[in-house]
C-alpha cells in the first residue's frame, strides 16, 4: 500500500534519572511498572521502535503517563532522547540519525519538514502576537521573506481552519480553546510539513468543539495527505483520525496493528481492558 517510510524510529529510549546497578542492564533490569525502586530513575519511553509512512495517520494511545508525549517532545527536540536513533527519509536529511544532529539542522527539521499542535495552545502559540503574527513568526523561519506574500498565505490558512479574518488581528489569549487550537493548526500546517505531531489536540475541549477539530484535521489529512502522528488517550479520536495505532503502557509498545484490529480484536489484556471499558 505505501512506499519507504518517511520516519523512522529505533529504540528510543528516554529516561529521567542517571540508573543504578540495578536498572542500567535493559535485559536483566527490574522495575515496579517503569521505576526503579534503588535509584528512582523512571524509565519513561523505553525501546520504542516504528515506522511512519507518506500520507498515513499513526495514533498512539495509552493512560496517563505512558510515554506518549516524551515520545512526541524528543522526536521534535523539545527534549534530548537518553539513546535511539530516527530517520528522516527526505533526499536533505536521509541515512543521518536525526537525534545527533547539530542543533542548526534540527532547526531546519523544525523549520521545513515538521509541524507540531500541542496539548496547551501556550506552547505552540505566543500569545501576545496576533494569530497572523503568528503565523509569520513560522514562514519567515520556514525562510519566506515578501511581507505581502506571508499576509496572503496567513489569511488562507486561518480561512481554512474557520478563523474569521475580521479577528485576525488579535492575539489568541482572547479566542475560545477550540479557536486557539484551530490557529496552532494553522501554524503548524504554514510551512507545508510532510510531518505533522498532534499532541492530545482535543483533550479539555468540549464535545462539540472536539468534533469540529477533529473533522479539521481529518479534512486536512484527505486534502493534504500529511503524515501524522495523532497522541491521544482517547480511544474515540484515535478511531476516528488513526489508520494505524501503537498502544504504550509504561513506556514500552505492547500492540500494534491496523487501527480497526487493534480496537476490534485486541490481543493485550492492557488494550482489551482499554477498549472493553468503553463498551
Ligand atoms: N521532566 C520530567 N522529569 C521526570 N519525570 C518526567 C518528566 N517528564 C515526564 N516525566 C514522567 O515520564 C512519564 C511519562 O510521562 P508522559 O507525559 O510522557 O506521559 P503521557 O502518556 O503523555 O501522559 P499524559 O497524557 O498524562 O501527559 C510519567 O511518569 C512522567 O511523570
Amino acid at each position: 500500500m505505501y512506499e519507504e517510510p518517511i520516519l523512522q524510529v529505533r529504540n528510543l529510549q528516554k529516561q529521567f534519572g542517571t540508573g543504578c546497578i540495578e536498572c542500567r542492564q535493559k535485559e536483566t533490569r527490574k522495575l515496579v511498572k517503569n521505576f526503579c525502586k534503588s535509584c528512582g530513575t523512571l524509565y519513561a519511553c523505553q525501546d520504542i521502535s516504528f515506522d511512519l509512512y507518506p500520507g498515513e495517520v499513526l495514533g498512539i494511545v495509552g493512560e496517563s503517563g505512558s510515554g506518549k508525549s516524551t515520545m512526541m517532545q524528543c522526536l521534535y527536540f523539545d527534549s534530548d532522547v537518553s539513546s535511539g536513533e530516527a530517520y528522516i527519509h527526505t533526499p536533505d536529511l536521509a541515512g543521518k540519525n536525526i537525534f545527533e544532529m547539530s542543533a542548526q539542522q534540527k532547526r531546519f527539521i523544525r523549520n521545513y519538514v515538521y509541524g507540531m499542535v500541542y496539548q496547551n495552545p501556550v506552547q505552540g502559540l505566543k500569545m501576545n502576537f496576533s494569530s497572523v503574527g503568528n503565523i509569520a513568526e513560522k514562514l519567515i523561519a520556514a525562510g519566506n521573506k515578501h511581507v505581502g506574500q506571508m499576509e496572503a498565505t496567513s489569511k488562507k490558512l486561518l480561512e481554512n481552519v474557520h478563523i474569521p479574518l475580521h479577528r485576525m488581528k488579535e492575539e489568541p489569549r482572547n479566542f475560545s480553546g477550540g479557536m486557539q487550537q484551530r490557529v496552532q493548526i494553522a501554524k503548524a500546517l504554514s510551512n507545508n510539513p510532510p510531518i505533522l505531531f498532534l499532541d492530545e489536540v482535543t483533550t479539555g475541549l468540549d464535545l462539540s468543539v472536539q468534533a469540529n477539530v477533529l473533522d479539521l484535521i481529518k479534512g486536512i489529512q484527505r486534502d493534504l495527505g500529511i503524515s501524522m502522528i495523532v497522541v491521544s488517550h482517547d480511544l474515540a479520536v484515535i478511531r476516528m483520525l488513526a489508520d494505524r495505532t501503537i498502544v504504550l503502557l509504561n513506556g514500552k509498545i505492547i500492540e500494534e496493528g491496523l487501527t480497526d484490529q487493534v480496537l476490534e480484536d485486541p490481543q493485550h489484556e492492557y488494550t482489551q481492558q482499554l477498549v472493553y471499558s468503553l463498551l
